[in-house]
């Protein structure tokens, strides 16, 4: 099947002379919802504007279901809904006509109905005679959202959706973006909140100084990069570990009352069985043990100082 987005080698020197994105090779698919994370300039919002038609690359092609962008910016710029990260809608406008004119920009014929059922998803429907001016923050991104979505893009990219606002609407976004993957639209977000990415994202891509340094399932990256922890709880500190348990990679904590074991989540073996018989052996007494596998932000921070 066509991919939604195709990128090949693409790069982008600004006029300053920065080099914001360095040869980005980047297949997303139909349906799929892609997280980009990455730290502040990584160059996340350089790569989307690309696509969105609104930066020029200085090398390499997108095509948005076989479109290029540049040679049939049009076919490609209508099947794109765009949220940017920057709030900037209309002042003197009304939601119902704002939405709408969005529509028409697009050469789309009216529909009153589908601007309907957007507002009402929103919660903007009580708001619709309102003008964008007497809107709360929250709600004129909720306005930026129903203008993306009024001319029924296939693709919908969200530049940090849920910077700044509160819990109530992350999550009526969250909903959205799952309700929207289920009428097949294809979905990048980027995000700073690793949660974010952690709940909604099928796959994960992290950017960091203009490089695309992993793009992975996000299962799957949890899988090959995460670690998992055991902690044991000592009924009686210990001075130092006995060298008996040297082969493990152990560290003890909490004044010599916990001893902390780090194992990889892709052996076949995580070698608790032996390290507890080995602490029984050794004449320690375990009062508690518990594991802990590490976040997506933790996977997150290790790679993007490994790249530095
Ligand atoms: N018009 C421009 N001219 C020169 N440099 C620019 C321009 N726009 C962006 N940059 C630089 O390109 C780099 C990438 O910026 P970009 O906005 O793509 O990053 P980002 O990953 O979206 O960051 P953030 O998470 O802070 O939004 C930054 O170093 C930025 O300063």
């Amino acid at each position: 099947m066509q991919p939604a987005i195709s990128i090949s080698e693409l790069s982008k020197v600004y006029d300053s002379g920065f080099t914001a994105l360095h040869g980005i090779d980047l297949e997303i698919m139909n349906g799929e919802i892609l997280a980009l994370l990455g730290p502040n300039g990584a160059g996340k919002t350089t790569l989307i504007s690309i696509i969105c038609g609104l930066v020029n690359p200085t090398s390499g092609s997108v095509r948005v279901q076989g479109h290029d962008i540049i040679r049939d910016y049009r076919a490609a710029r209508a099947l794109i809904g765009l949220v940017p990260q920057e709030l900037h809608v209309e002042t003197f406008e009304t939601v119902w006509d704002t939405v709408s004119y969005s529509r028409g920009l697009f050469g789309k014929k009216p529909n009153p109905a589908l601007v309907e059922r957007l507002l009402k998803d929103l919660s903007l429907w009580e708001k619709k005679d309102s003008k964008i001016l007497q809107l709360s923050g929250g709600m004129k991104r909720r306005v930026m959202i129903a203008k993306a979505l009024a001319h029924e893009p296939k693709i919908l990219f969200l530049d940090e959706p849920t910077a700044g606002v509160d819990v109530e609407l992350r999550k009526d976004m969250w909903n959205l973006v799952r309700r929207l993957r289920e009428d097949g639209v294809t979905i990048i977000l980027t995000t700073h909140y690793i949660e974010e990415a952690e709940e909604i994202a099928d796959r994960v891509g992290v950017i960091n100084k203009g490089r695309l340094i992993i793009v992975e399932e996000k299962a799957e990256l949890m899988r090959k990069l995460g670690k998992k922890q055991l902690t044991v709880e000592l009924n009686e500190a210990l001075e130092t570990l006995p060298e008996t348990l040297g082969r493990y990679d152990l560290k003890l904590e909490g004044g010599g009352e916990r001893i902390v074991y780090q194992y990889d989540t892709q052996g076949s073996r995580s070698g608790i069985g032996s390290l507890l018989a080995d602490l029984n052996r050794a004449g320690i007494s375990v009062k508690d043990i518990a594991t802990e596998q590490s976040s997506l932000e933790d996977i997150f921070v290790n790679l993007v100082e490994e790249s530095r």
